[in-house]
């Protein structure tokens, strides 16, 4: 494994929090800092790749930003990658799941015969904050026969259930941030 070359402050201090934003009340954390320094990405994918089992045979990762730290941890394991994607954007044969979110509802997809039966998928996504995108994610996952073998995040928001959404499932991360 690489050695770590940041502390957590050094890495958290790549996440900027924009208040209210997208709507009142929201601290949003903005990972773009983190994606456009080469050493904190770098630093970022390491640390992913350690929370990950030694023999996953796929990445999964939830558009879109799921995608950025999913398809490199991918490249990083020497796996495949598997995008969920939001509805409307895959061409068919694709099976959906819908949930719901803190308002409203929401449905993801992923391309039917991506995933073959039994393999094992690490699956990960920028932010864990209720949780409901990823436990979607897993969800569908596993209705294309896939085991979900543990989530990775790369910020956790506490306070907001994102962990009791996902009980049961092997979730790690690898900064945690107050919401
Ligand atoms: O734990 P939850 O409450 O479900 O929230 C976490 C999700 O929210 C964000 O995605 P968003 O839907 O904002 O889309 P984006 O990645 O396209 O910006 C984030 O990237 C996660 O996928
Ligand atoms: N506060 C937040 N910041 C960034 N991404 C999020 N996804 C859900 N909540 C978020």
């Amino acid at each position: 494994m690489t050695a770590r070359t940041m502390s957590d402050a050094e890495l958290s201090g790549f996440v900027r929090d924009v208040p209210d934003y997208p709507n009142d009340g929201i601290m949003f954390k903005d990972i773009t800092g983190l994606l456009v320094d080469p050493k904190a990405l770098s630093e970022a994918v390491e640390r992913l790749a350690a929370l990950v089992p030694d023999d996953v045979d796929l990445v999964s990762g939830m558009e879109a930003r799921g995608f950025i730290v999913g398809a490199a941890l991918a490249f990083r394991l020497g796996v495949g990658f598997v995008p969920v994607r939001k509805a409307g954007k895959l061409p068919p044969p694709t099976r959906s799941l819908t949930y719901g979110l803190e308002y409203g509802e929401a449905t993801v997809e992923i391309r039917e015969g991506t995933v073959p039966a039994g393999a094992r998928v690490m699956l990960v996504d920028d932010v864990l904050a209720t949780g409901g995108t990823a436990a979607a994610g897993a969800e569908l996952l596993e209705q294309l026969g896939a085991e979900v073998v543990g989530l990775a995040f790369l910020l956790e928001l506490e306070g907001l259930g994102g962990r009791e959404r996902l009980a049961g499932r092997s979730v790690s991360t690898v900064l945690l941030a107050g919401s």
